[in-house]
């Protein structure tokens, strides 16, 4: 069960591509975290005797690797992410230890506390990701709070993400003086953020650029 966090936790957005995870467990909460790292692009290994519906699936349409039996040491070999995630917090808590062992990454379901590291409420609109934790403390209130923010926060706002990466992408091409673009791209990127907020249409880069220094665009095509 759930115990204060001696320190918050240090927050990290890991590329989880090809990286290799096990999953220990075969049920609820297994099929949940199985789900987020595949949408992560991870290699998965499932460990448990018995699946979900939705885990048996994935093994048939071969997304998973799945070991059908009771977890052995022998599984976490090579793991960067491990989810202890049985309903026998013995297993787990043995499964914790192993982890430790070989140096890898531990989620274990039962103890917040005694997890390297724990999942957050995630909502994603376009490259933009927000994540809500509580530590551990409720992930009710989490769930609550993630309901709240996304009526804030809409696609919109996902797709001007997309458009400012352009916008660096562009001014990275053409605007050699540093401190300059990055003036330029605060700017372009405030102007955005309150068009956003106005519900007004976003500026188009090169337009805002030639419109806010004519001259200098002048002189360029000179
Ligand atoms: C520490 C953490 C570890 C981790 O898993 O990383 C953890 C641990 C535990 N969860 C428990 C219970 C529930 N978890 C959920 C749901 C979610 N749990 C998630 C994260 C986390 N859960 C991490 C901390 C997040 C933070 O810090 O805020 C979410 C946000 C993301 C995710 O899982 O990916 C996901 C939202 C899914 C969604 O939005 O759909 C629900 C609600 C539901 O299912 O609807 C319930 C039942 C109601 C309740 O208890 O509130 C129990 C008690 C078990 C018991 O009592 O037996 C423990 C163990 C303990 O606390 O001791
Ligand atoms: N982190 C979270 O969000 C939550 C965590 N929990 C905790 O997670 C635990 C698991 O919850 P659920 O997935 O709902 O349980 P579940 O009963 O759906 O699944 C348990 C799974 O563990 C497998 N298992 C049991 N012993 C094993 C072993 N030795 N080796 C490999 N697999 C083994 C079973 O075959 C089964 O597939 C709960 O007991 C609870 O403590 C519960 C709810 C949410």
């Amino acid at each position: 069960m759930g115990q204060p966090l001696e320190y918050p936790q240090y927050a990290i957005m890991l590329n989880m591509k090809e990286k290799r995870s096990v999953v220990i467990g075969g049920g609820i909460v297994a099929t949940r975290k199985v789900k987020q790292l595949l949408d992560s692009g991870a290699e998965v290994m499932v460990v448990s005797p018995k699946l979900t519906p939705a885990l048996r699936r994935l093994l048939q349409e071969g997304t998973i690797c799945v070991q059908l039996r009771d977890y052995d040491r022998v599984d976490l070999q090579d793991a960067m992410l491990v989810f202890a995630a049985t309903d026998d917090q013995n297993v787990n808590l043995q499964i914790a230890e192993d982890a430790r062992a070989i140096r890898g990454l531990v989620n274990v379901a039962h103890a917040p506390h005694l997890s390297d590291f724990t999942n957050p409420g995630v909502l994603r609109y376009g490259p933009i990701q927000i994540n809500v934790s509580t530590g551990g403390a409720s992930p009710t209130l989490t769930r609550h709070i993630v309901d709240k923010v996304d009526r804030i926060i809409d696609d919109r706002l996902g797709i001007l993400a997309e458009c400012l990466l352009e916008s660096r992408l562009a001014a990275q091409r053409t605007i050699d003086d540093e401190t300059f673009r990055h003036e330029m791209l605060r700017r372009f990127g405030d102007v955005c953020w309150e068009a956003w907020e106005q519900e007004q249409p976003f500026p188009e880069w090169e337009t805002w650029f030639h419109e806010t220094f004519p001259l200098l665009t002048a002189c360029e095509e000179e």
